[in-house]
C-alpha cells in the first residue's frame, strides 16, 4: 500500500467522522473541558468550510454526568449509569451548541440505539435525517441512547458506534480522537518504549494483539475497540485515522494529510469497498429502464446515469435508496443510490439537467444516480 499517497488522499476526501473519547471531553474526569471543545469546534467549523462534511460521536456524557452529580468513582449499577449520562448529555449538548455557535455551525443531538442501525426501516430512517442535517450545513453530534439501553442492546464503547455511524453515511474518514497519540506496540502506559505504529492495513491481525484495554476508568474499550472500529469502517470503504485529541490542531492537519497517529487501511480500493458495501447493505426498492446510450455509458465508461438516459421508472423509491438499472429487456446491469424519489424521477428521465428547475421547481443534483454510488453487474 502506498501510505504516503494514502495521507495526501485525506486532503481531497468530503465526509467525516470525528469520534472523541470520554477522557478527553472531561479532561481526565475533571469536568466538561470547554477550552478543548471550543478548539476541536474551530477546526471542524474549518473543515465544514473547506466543504467536508463532519460528524461528531462524542462521548463523556457518564463521565460529564459523574462531575455534575458530584461523584468521584463510576458507579457499577446500570440505573445510576443511566442516570449519569441524563445529567450528563445535556450538559454536553449545551457546550457543543455554543462551541460551534462561535464559528457559525448548528449543532443537532442524535442519540442512536442498536436498532437505531440494525431495523432496515430505522437504519434508513436515521441515514436520511442525517443526510438531511448535513445537507443543511448542520453538525451531528451523535452519542448511544445510554439512558434506554440495556446490556443486551448496548454498543458498550463509542468507537463501535462510530464506525457503524461511518458505515450508515458512507463517510470516507473515520477520525479517533484520543487521550493516547495513536496505536502503538504496547500500552504505553505499560511501557514507555513502545512505538507508534503509523500506517497499517484495517484487517491486519497483528494489530489486535498490541491493542489492550482502557485504564482511565473512564472510556470504555481501550485501543481494542478502536482497532476493531477501523476494521468496521473499512467494510464501507472508510479509512481510519487513530491520533491524540490534544495534539494542537490535530484535526486540521491531520486533514490535510500530515503524518500524524496511526492511519488504517481498508484492503481493498475504498471505493471497490463501499460498492461491494452497498450492494449488500440496502434492498433494492425501485427499477429504472435504461436506453442504449446510457448503457453503454455505464458499462463501458464507467460515467453517472443521467435522467435523458431513462426511459421509465418504476416502484416507490426515495432518494438515496437503491434502485436496480435495467436495459429494455429487464435484464439487471447495475445498482445505485438513486438522487431524486420515484415521483420526481418519473418527471425528469428523458430529460436534460437544465430542465430540472422548471419540471421540479428547484434544480437538484445533475445525476440520477452519481457513479460513485453505483455498481455494475
Ligand atoms: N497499544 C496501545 N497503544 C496506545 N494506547 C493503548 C494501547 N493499548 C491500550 N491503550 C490504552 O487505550 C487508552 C485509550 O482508550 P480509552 O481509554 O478507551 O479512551 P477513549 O475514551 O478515548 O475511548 C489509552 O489511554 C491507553 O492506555
Ligand atoms: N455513551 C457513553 C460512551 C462511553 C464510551 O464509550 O466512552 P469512550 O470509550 O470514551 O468512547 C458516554 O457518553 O458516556
Amino acid at each position: 500500500m502506498d501510505f504516503v499517497a494514502a495521507r495526501q488522499r485525506l486532503a481531497g476526501t468530503r465526509r467525516w467522522v470525528i469520534k472523541i473519547g470520554s477522557a478527553l471531553i472531561t479532561d481526565n474526569g475533571r469536568g466538561v473541558n470547554r477550552q478543548a471543545i471550543l478548539q476541536w469546534a474551530r477546526q471542524m467549523a474549518a473543515l465544514r468550510a473547506r466543504g467536508i462534511e463532519v460528524l461528531l460521536v462524542s462521548s463523556g456524557a457518564v463521565a460529564a454526568g459523574m462531575d455534575r452529580l458530584g461523584w468521584p468513582k463510576r458507579p457499577e449499577s446500570i440505573h445510576q449509569l443511566q442516570a449519569a449520562a441524563a445529567v450528563g448529555q445535556s450538559r454536553l449538548v449545551q457546550v457543543y451548541e455554543q462551541a460551534f455557535g462561535q464559528f457559525d455551525c448548528c449543532t443537532a443531538q442524535i442519540l442512536l440505539d442498536h436498532d437505531d442501525l440494525s431495523n432496515r426501516t430505522r437504519y434508513l430512517n436515521a441515514r436520511s435525517t442525517v443526510r438531511t442535517l448535513l445537507s443543511l450545513g448542520v453538525v451531528p453530534v451523535i452519542n448511544e441512547n445510554d439512558t434506554v439501553v440495556t446490556d443486551e442492546i448496548r454498543f458498550g464503547d463509542n468507537d463501535t458506534l462510530a464506525a457503524l455511524v461511518a458505515n450508515l453515511v458512507e463517510a470516507e474518514v473515520l477520525l479517533i480522537l484520543t487521550d493516547a497519540e495513536g496505536l502503538f506496540t504496547e500500552d504505553p502506559r505499560d511501557n514507555p518504549a513502545a512505538e507508534l505504529i503509523r500506517e497499517g492495513a484495517a484487517g491486519d491481525a497483528a494489530l489486535m494483539g498490541m491493542a489492550g484495554d482502557s485504564r482511565s476508568g473512564l472510556g470504555r474499550g481501550g485501543m481494542t475497540t478502536k482497532v476493531r472500529a477501523a476494521q468496521l469502517a473499512a467494510r464501507s470503504g472508510a479509512c481510519t485515522v487513530i491520533a491524540g485529541g490534544a495534539v494542537e490542531d490535530v484535526i486540521e492537519r491531520v486533514s490535510s494529510g500530515e503524518r500524524l497517529g496511526t492511519l488504517l487501511l481498508p484492503e481493498a480500493d475504498p471505493m471497490a469497498a463501499r460498492k461491494r458495501w452497498l450492494a449488500g447493505q440496502l434492498q433494492v426498492r425501485g427499477k429504472l429502464v435504461l436506453d442504449e446510450g446510457a448503457q453503454r455509458a455505464l458499462s463501458d465508461s464507467g460515467r453517472s446515469l443521467l435522467a435523458v438516459g431513462v426511459s421509465a421508472v418504476e416502484g416507490h423509491f426515495r432518494r438515496g435508496e437503491l434502485v436496480s438499472c435495467c436495459n429494455g429487456a429487464g435484464v439487471e446491469i447495475a445498482r445505485g443510490l438513486v438522487n431524486y424519489d420515484s415521483s420526481e424521477a418519473a418527471r425528469i428521465v428523458g430529460e436534460s439537467s437544465e430542465r430540472f428547475v422548471e419540471l421540479l421547481g428547484y434544480r437538484g443534483d445533475d445525476e440520477l444516480i452519481h457513479r460513485d454510488n453505483l455498481i455494475l453487474l
